[in-house]
C-alpha cells in the first residue's frame, strides 16, 4: 500500500490547542465568578453588541416579520427533513425489558434530558442550518427547556433569520450571546434559569473548547469544532465537482481542512489545478477563508487501491465524508470512521448541511472515532431499572455475599445476608468468600 502526497498539510487539527485551551479556561473562570454582569462584559467586548440579552418574544416576532415569505418556506422545507429523520431515529430507540431468570427483571428506559443549550454559530455567517439542526433535535427528543444562543451583532443583534428558525423549531428561550460566554450562559443558566443538563452544537475553536472544558459538568454532544471534507475519488469522478465541494468547505474558516483521497494520478493533478481557480472566483471573504483553509489544511493524496485509501481515510476520521468513486456498496461497507458519508457525486455536503435531513451537526478533530453525529439519543439517558421476586434473591443474594466478601466489602456482604435472614429463616447458606 502506497500513499503519495501531492499537497501535504502543514497544520493539523491541532495546531494552537494550547493557546485556546487558555484563553478558553480563563473566559470561563470570570464567569463563573461574575455572573452576568460578566457575560456582558464579553458580549461586549468580542461582539460589540450592548441589547439585551434575553431575546423578547415582541423581538422575535419583530425579527420573524423581516423574513422573506420564500426564505419562510425554505426554512420550513429544511425543518420538515430534519425533524422527520429525528423522528425516525427516535422510532429506533425503544424501551426494554427481559427476565434473566425465574424472578428477576430488568430493563432500561430512555428519558429524555430536561434542559439543553443549543449554540448556533454566527461569528462569518448566519448558521441559519444550525439552529434547525439542534433545535429541532432536541424537541423532536423531548427535552423540556431548550436554551438558544446565537452571537449578536453591533447595532443589529442576532441575525433575524436565526430568530425565525429558532421560534419555528421550538426554542423556550434565546440568548444574544456567541462564543464562550454564550456556552457559560447555558451550562451555569444565566439569564434563564435553566441550567444546561446538555450543551450541544458547532462552533468555532473557542465554542468547541468551552464545552470540552465543561465536560462532566454538563453533558456534551461531542467536539463538533472547525468543519472538515474528505473527498475519496477514483477516476469515474468529475474533477470539477469534486474540486468544488472541497472548496464548498474550505469557505468555513482558515482553519477547516479539506482532503482529497484520489485513486487516479489524472483526477488528483486536474483538482489540484481547480481548486485555487475556485477559490479565486469566490467573494472577498469566502476566498479569503477558503485560500488560507487550503494553503494550510488542504492535502492530495494519492493511493494505489481502494483498500488504502478506506485505510487512510479512517485514520483521518473526517467529519464529512463524500466518496466519489464505482461500487458505492464496497464502500459503504468497509468505511468505519467518519461523522456523515455522502456516498455519490449526486448528493454533497452542501445537501446535508442545509436540506436533506441528517444532523450537520458532526463530530471533527477525529472525534468520528468513537462518535456520531448529533441525533435524538444524544439528548437521553438510556437507565437502566430492576425488580426481584423474594424467591428470586435466594440464589441472587447468596452469591452476592460471597462475591462481596472475595471483595473485602463486608456491609454490602450483610445487606444480602440480612434478607436472606428475614426471608429464609429455616434455610442454612453458605455465604463465605470463596478463594
Ligand atoms: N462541526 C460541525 O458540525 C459544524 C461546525 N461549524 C463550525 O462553526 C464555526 C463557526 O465559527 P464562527 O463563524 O467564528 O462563529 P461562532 O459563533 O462559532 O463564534 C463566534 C464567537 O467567537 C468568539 N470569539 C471570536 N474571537 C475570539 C477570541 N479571540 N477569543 C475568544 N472568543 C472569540 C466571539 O465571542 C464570537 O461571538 C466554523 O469553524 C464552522 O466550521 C459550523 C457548523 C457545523
Ligand atoms: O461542519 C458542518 O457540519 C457544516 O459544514 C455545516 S454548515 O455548512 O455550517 O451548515
Ligand atoms: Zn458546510
Amino acid at each position: 500500500m502506497t500513499i503519495e502526497y501531492l499537497k501535504k498539510a502543514e497544520m493539523t487539527a491541532a495546531t494552537g490547542e494550547q493557546d485556546v485551551r487558555e484563553t478558553v479556561q480563563a473566559i470561563l473562570d470570570d464567569i463563573e465568578a461574575g455572573g452576568e454582569a460578566k457575560a456582558r462584559d464579553y458580549a461586549a467586548k468580542f461582539d460589540k453588541w450592548e441589547g439585551d440579552i434575553l431575546v423578547t418574544p415582541e423581538a422575535i416576532a419583530e425579527a420573524s416579520a423581516k423574513v422573506s415569505q420564500k426564505l419562510k418556506d425554505d426554512i420550513r422545507f429544511a425543518h420538515d427533513h430534519v425533524r422527520r429523520f429525528a423522528e425516525a431515529q427516535l422510532a429506533t430507540l425503544q424501551d426494554t425489558e427481559v427476565e434473566l431468570r425465574p424472578g428477576l427483571i430488568a430493563g432500561h428506559r430512555n428519558i429524555p434530558m430536561s434542559a439543553a443549550g443549543c449554540y448556533v454559530p454566527g461569528g462569518r455567517y448566519a448558521h441559519v442550518a444550525s439552529a434547525i439542526m439542534s433545535v429541532t433535535t432536541a424537541k423532536t427528543a423531548g427535552v423540556d427547556q431548550v436554551v438558544a444562543c446565537s452571537p449578536a451583532k453591533a447595532g443589529e443583534g442576532v441575525n433575524p433569520a436565526i430568530l425565525y428558525t429558532l421560534d419555528l423549531c421550538g426554542a423556550d428561550s434565546v440568548l444574544a450571546l456567541g462564543g464562550v460566554q454564550g456556552v457559560a450562559a447555558m451550562a451555569f443558566g444565566l439569564f434563564t434559569g435553566h441550567p444546561a443538563d446538555i450543551l450541544v452544537g458547532p462552533g468555532n475553536q473557542f465554542v468547541a473548547e468551552a464545552k470540552r472544558i465543561l465536560y462532566g459538568r454538563v453533558g456534551i454532544d461531542m467536539f463538533a469544532g472547525p468543519s472538515e471534507v474528505m473527498v475519496i475519488a477514483d477516476a469515474t469522478a468529475d474533477p470539477e465537482i469534486v474540486a468544488w465541494d472541497l472548496v464548498g468547505q474550505a469557505e468555513h474558516g482558515y482553519n477547516s481542512p479539506a482532503w482529497l483521497i484520489a485513486l487516479d494520478r489524472k483526477l488528483a493533478e486536474r483538482v489540484a489545478v481547480l481548486v485555487p481557480e475556485l477559490i479565486a472566483s469566490l467573494p472577498e471573504v469566502n476566498q479569503t477563508n477558503a485560500a488560507a483553509a487550503w494553503r494550510d489544511y488542504g492535502e492530495i493524496a494519492l493511493v494505489d487501491s481502494p483498500e488504502a485509501g478506506a485505510a487512510l481515510s479512517d485514520n483521518y476520521a473526517s467529519e464529512h465524508l463524500e466518496v466519489h468513486c464505482a461500487d458505492l456498496d464496497w464502500w459503504l461497507k468497509r468505511l468505519r470512521n467518519y461523522g456523515s458519508l455522502f456516498l455519490g457525486e449526486e448528493t454533497t455536503v452542501a445537501f446535508g448541511d442545509k436540506t436533506s435531513g441528517p444532523n450537520h451537526i458532526l463530530p471533527t478533530k477525529g472525534a468520528a472515532r468513537y462518535t456520531g453525529g448529533l441525533s435524538v439519543g444524544k439528548f437521553m439517558k438510556t437507565v437502566t431499572w430492576q425488580r426481584m421476586t423474594r424467591e428470586s434473591t435466594r440464589d441472587i443474594a447468596q452469591v452476592t455475599a460471597r462475591i462481596s466478601r472475595l471483595e473485602g466489602m463486608e456491609a454490602h456482604a450483610r445487606t444480602a445476608d440480612v434478607r436472606l435472614e428475614k426471608w429464609f429463616p429455616d434455610e442454612n447458606f453458605d455465604l463465605a468468600a470463596v478463594e
